[in-house]
């Protein structure tokens, strides 16, 4: 998509660093109030795509659009953005409430002032506005530094890992919280994390990058149930892939017995196919289905993680719920119970 009406439009976007490419053609958009964000393995180009978009990094070639116009020849100031990157570095000769007026610059001190309380106000961190960065938890240091990039109301904020120093529990409040207030403040949010249960939960759409590329920009579901490449389809969720011949446009062959997908394939009848299997798509059944070995189970409270082998040797995973008690070697019977038959060419799973 791209067009008027995009708060952000980038087009085969390349980056380097000394001539190795780090970002690779890469495209997506941005609507006004839209929260993205960027999921994908170590080294990947996340940092590097959102130092691109911020001014800190000149891409080698493409195109950077925000509110419609080049930003590329931008300084980082002259960009409207807020950002909150891994090392969060606030101020540490300022308070809090000066750290969060920092940006504000631009408005008079009156403004300023009542910007800055109602932004702590916002974050929940009034009774702390005169202490200063050493005197705060780490947790309350990540709130002063989203308030400080959030003060100023830019429409698009960057956020490189913001909740990764906090434990879980907090990350996952903090990261509810801005989402809700980034809705209701209607600024839209690139964030980069390595946590796809943080990139369902904050994002509408969550992109998927492997070596400079972007695999795939769609809200979760689709990506957990529509992946567009093996690599999607192993990076997001479990899953394995069932070796499977076609039958026709519709019908697939497998250990399993025939499913049918729910659009064309675009394979030739006979072809040597795979395909995924998550862990949900398996049901016990007591009558019919395929009897499987189980090789390995993992108890996680409300369900068990089973890996069963079929007859031909095939191992899959399957979740079921925890209420039977099953132990390596017992067998069970499987069905499969696929809302979604996600198949790719045998040679493209690798
Ligand atoms: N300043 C730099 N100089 C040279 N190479 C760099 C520099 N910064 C990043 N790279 C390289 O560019 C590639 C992309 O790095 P980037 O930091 O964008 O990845 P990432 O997906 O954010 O990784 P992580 O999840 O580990 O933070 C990597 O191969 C990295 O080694």
């Amino acid at each position: 998509m791209s067009g008027p009406g995009l708060l952000l439009d980038i087009d085969r976007l390349s980056c380097a660093y000394a001539g190795q490419p780090a970002v690779r053609e890469l495209g997506l958009t941005l609507r006004p109030g839209e929260l993205g964000c960027l999921l994908g393995p170590s080294g990947c180009g996340k940092t590097t795509l959102l130092r691109a978009i911020a001014g800190f990094h000149a891409p080698s070639s493409g195109t950077l659009r925000l509110r419609g116009a080049d930003a590329l020849a931008l300084p980082p100031e002259k960009r409207g953005l807020g950002f909150v990157f891994q090392d969060l570095a606030l101020f540490p000769h300022l308070t809090v409430a000066d750290n969060v007026a920092f940006g504000l610059h631009r408005l008079d001190s009156g403004a300023r002032r009542s910007r800055g309380l109602e932004t702590l106000a916002l974050l929940g961190l009034q009774d702390l506005a005169g202490r200063y960065p050493h005197e705060l938890s780490g947790g309350q240091q990540q709130r002063v530094a989203l308030a400080r990039s959030l003060a100023p109301r830019p429409d698009l904020l960057l956020l490189d890992e913001p909740f990764s120093s906090l434990d879980a529990d907090l990350r996952g409040r903090l990261r509810d919280e801005l989402r809700a207030l980034l809705k209701r403040l209607g600024i839209a949010a690139l964030l980069v994390t390595h946590d796809q249960e943080e990139a369902f939960a904050f994002a509408d759409t969550v992109g998927v990058m492997n070596a400079g590329r972007l695999l795939q920009w769609a809200p979760g579901f689709e990506l957990y149930h529509r992946p567009a490449t093996p690599f999607v389809a192993s990076f997001v969720g479990e899953g394995r892939f069932l070796a499977a011949r076609v039958i026709d446009r519709r019908r697939v062959s497998t250990a399993l017995g025939e499913l049918t997908v729910g659009s064309d394939l675009p394979f030739t009848v006979g072809s040597a196919v795979r395909v995924l299997l998550r862990p949900d798509d398996l049901m016990p059944s007591d009558d019919g289905g395929i009897e499987a070995e189980v090789s390995a189970v993992a108890f996680r409270g409300a369900e068990t993680l089973h890996t069963l082998k079929l007859p031909d040797g095939t191992a899959l995973t399957a979740l079921f719920p925890s209420h039977q008690q099953r132990e390596p070697g017992a067998r069970v019977r499987v069905r499969p119970d696929l809302a979604h038959v996600v198949v790719f060419a045998d040679e493209d799973v690798g």
